[in-house]
């Protein structure tokens, strides 16, 4: 039995993580950290300090699925009192992912930090590595529902690091271009524009499109359930008890 903590379970993600332990045979629930007390999970050990919740449970992998203000703080913790963290709470900067990767190391223990889980999102982001290899004018419009607290979304992220690994960092479209409205080109890494759209009835979409002469490519995901994500936090649930690193994003867990 692989014995888990899970922070965040009042949330939309965290209810269907909860479920996804509770009805995984090998998966044992041994506390749930939220930060208030709540009869909705009185049928479980409901902590609301973290480090009340390692001292008493003792858990083999800690799954967060909070805040971007709380998670780095959390996966701090969790890797202090030597438990493997799974990650999918969104907000992690460069320096936050360099500390964690020097954390791991020292203490030889994995931690995945998951910006998507879902298997569907994380092959347009390869596709996307694959295609930044030819077409080097690309913009990314991610589409969340509007209680999302960060933009751009981790995902959106991660696909422009994964891009930025092909193409060469260069301002794109024309050179007098203006904004006579600020944000309208929207945020800017290395010269790719990134857009974010929150709306109610959405849950996570993104498309990458690439252009060229006469052409465009066009790479689209939807998540339009929030069970596209369970199997991602099942697998990395698994992998992270074979790992001593820290794991930033599921492509380098598939082949
Ligand atoms: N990696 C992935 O595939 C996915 C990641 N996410 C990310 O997961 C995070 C959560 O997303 P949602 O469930 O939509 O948010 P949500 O707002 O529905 O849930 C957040 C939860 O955190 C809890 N929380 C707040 N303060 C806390 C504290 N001090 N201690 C413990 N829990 C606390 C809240 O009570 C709430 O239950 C976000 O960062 C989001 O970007 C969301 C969907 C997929
Ligand atoms: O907040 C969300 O909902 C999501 N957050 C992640 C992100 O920021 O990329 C993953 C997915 O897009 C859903």
């Amino acid at each position: 039995m692989i014995r888990i903590a899970l922070a965040g379970p009042r949330g939309k993600m965290g209810k269907e993580a909860l479920e996804l332990i509770q009805n995984t045979t090998d998966f044992e629930l041994v506390g749930l950290l939220d930060s208030r007390e709540t009869d909705a999970l009185q049928n479980y050990s409901v902590f609301t300090s973290i480090d009340e919740l390692f001292l008493q449970t003792k858990p083999d992998v800690f799954v967060d699925l909070t805040t971007p203000e709380l998670a780095m703080k959390h996966t701090m913790t969790a890797l202090h009192y030597g438990v493997r963290p799974v990650v999918g709470t969104t907000g992690f900067t460069e320096q936050d992912l360099k500390t964690l990767e020097k954390e791991c190391k020292e203490k030889t223990l994995g931690c995945i930090i998951a910006p998507n889980f879902s298997i569907g999102a994380i092959l347009m982001m390869k596709f996307a590595e694959q295609a930044a290899k030819y077409m080097g004018d690309v913009e990314i419009i991610e589409m969340h529902h509007n209680q999302k607290l960060d933009a751009p979304s981790g995902t959106a992220l991660k696909t422009a690091e994964l891009i930025g690994r092909h193409r060469p960092s260069h301002k794109q479209g024309h050179e007098d271009e203006q904004e006579l409205l600020t944000g309208a080109r929207g945020a800017d890494i290395d010269g790719i524009k990134l857009h974010s759209v929150r709306l109610p009835g959405l849950v996570a979409h993104q498309q990458v499109l690439f252009g060229g002469e006469g052409q465009l490519l066009t790479l689209r995901h939807d998540s339009f359930t929030r069970g596209s994500f369970m199997p991602g936090v099942a697998l990395s649930i698994r992998e992270v008890l074979k790992r001593d690193t820290c794991i930033y994003g599921l492509e380098n867990l598939i082949e």
